[in-house]
């Protein structure tokens, strides 16, 4: 497959451009990572974007916020058992990993080619407490074990109301689930029933690739 570099002083400018410094650290497997998607996307279908210039405006950037909202704006458990599901080419996961490494973080993707692509980027760039499951959602979490979390992180998985119902009967106490949406939560007609279960505890909104976006932490009302 014909490489695709990318170039860390690039990737800082844009980081810059899109209001984050990124350290030195993170400069190397977040290229890495670009180039490695750029390459494999030219073989299977992993994102719409076709260059890493545009990649890291309209998908990375979204980790980026992420990974400040969760510094900045959410309260979890010390070590926190994170899933990312449905992660796909690794978003918001692998780039969120780079800049954010508390607890451990499974990456749930159901279709074999894009775990296989999860796992390569880890191969090469490993990240602390990172893993990737193979499989379904409703497999990872019924397991055996039968597991719980203490964050759930998820982007264009589903629809939000279905990762709702999915989750909540494995999330722990004081659980949060962290939705990464394109539309306000409050102005969604579903909004009114989930409210029943589900409180806002934290909200970030921002403007990447001119669309606005919005990230929300809610947890659970009551035991559900
Ligand atoms: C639209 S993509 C979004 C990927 C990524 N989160 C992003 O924002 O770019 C949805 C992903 O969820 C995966 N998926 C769908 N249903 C799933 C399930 N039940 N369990 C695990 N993964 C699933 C699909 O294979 C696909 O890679």
């Amino acid at each position: 497959m014909r490489s695709s570099s990318v170039s860390p002083y690039d990737l800082q400018d844009w980081a810059k451009r899109a209001g984050f410094e990124l350290t030195e650290e993170t400069l190397p497997p977040l290229a890495g990572y670009l180039g490695l998607l750029i390459q494999w996307n030219r073989v299977m279908n992993l994102v719409g974007t076709r260059t890493a210039e545009d990649t890291f405006f309209t998908l990375v950037v979204d980790s980026l916020h992420l990974g400040r909202f969760l510094r900045e704006d959410v309260e979890y458990s010390a070590a926190p058992c994170c899933w990312d599901l449905g992660s796909g080419a690794g978003l918001p996961g692998l780039p969120l990993r780079m800049i954010w490494q508390e607890g451990d973080y499974w990456m749930v993707e159901a279709r074999e080619k894009r775990a296989l692509f999860l796992s390569t980027v880890l191969a090469k760039y490993p990240l602390p407490g990172t893993h990737v499951f193979r499989g379904r959602a409703e497999a990872f979490m019924a397991g055996p074990p039968a597991r719980t979390a203490d964050l759930i992180v998820s982007r264009a998985f589903m629809p939000w109301p279905g990762v709702l119902e999915l989750v909540k009967g494995n999330l722990n106490p004081n659980g949060v689930v962290v939705l990464l949406l394109r539309e306000r939560l409050q102005e969604s007609p579903d909004w009114e029933q989930a409210a029943q279960n589900w409180r806002i505890a934290g909200q970030y909104t921002y403007t990447a690739s001119r669309t606005q976006r919005y990230l929300y932490a809610l947890t659970a009302q009551d035991a559900l």
